[in-house]
């Protein structure tokens, strides 16, 4: 079985920690990270942790997960969830088990917010839940392909 699930975290969550931190909460991306390399080991999975600002090396991320036959994708495409058709697109192409999060409860916010391009090609989208959202959906994941939690 595949062991790699992408972590892909789009434009602006580099800025987690400092930025609107009233709606984002006070976790860096690195805490989200080392929050998704510890979920993922509790099914013996590894976590490849991504962050771009720009559309299109999302974009590439997803294809090389597609490429590499990883288990799995965990996205946050921040701003991108609402408007990128090539990224819903890409997703769709490789047709791995994505699941969308979002640190904020994007139904609470703005209507601009909410639609995303990526729900629909994703098995579930998870919000609100801060960056808790990141583990519960690493675990929905590795329910999703099997991964069992290890002893
Ligand atoms: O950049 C982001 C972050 C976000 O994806 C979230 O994690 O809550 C929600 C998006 O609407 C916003 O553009």
């Amino acid at each position: 079985m595949a062991k790699t699930i992408y972590v892909l975290n789009g434009p602006n969550l580099n800025l987690l920690g400092t930025r609107e931190p009233e709606t984002y909460g006070h976790h860096t991306l690195a805490d989200v990270e080392k929050l998704c390399h510890d979920s993922a080991a509790l099914y013996g999975l590894t976590a490849d942790c991504r962050q771009s600002n720009r559309e299109g090396e999302l974009i590439d991320f997803v294809h090389e997960a597609g490429a590499k036959k990883a288990a799995g994708i965990i996205i946050n495409a921040g701003g991108y969830s609402h408007t990128s058709i090539a990224l819903h697109d890409a997703l769709i192409a490789v047709k791995l088990p994505t699941i969308e999060v979002h640190v904020s409860n994007i139904y609470a916010r703005e209507p601009f917010r909410h639609h995303s391009f990526v729900a629909s090609a994703a098995v579930a989208t998870l919000c609100g839940f801060g960056i808790d959202g990141y583990r519960l959906a690493i675990s929905g994941l590795a329910a999703k392909i099997g991964a069992k939690a290890k002893a």
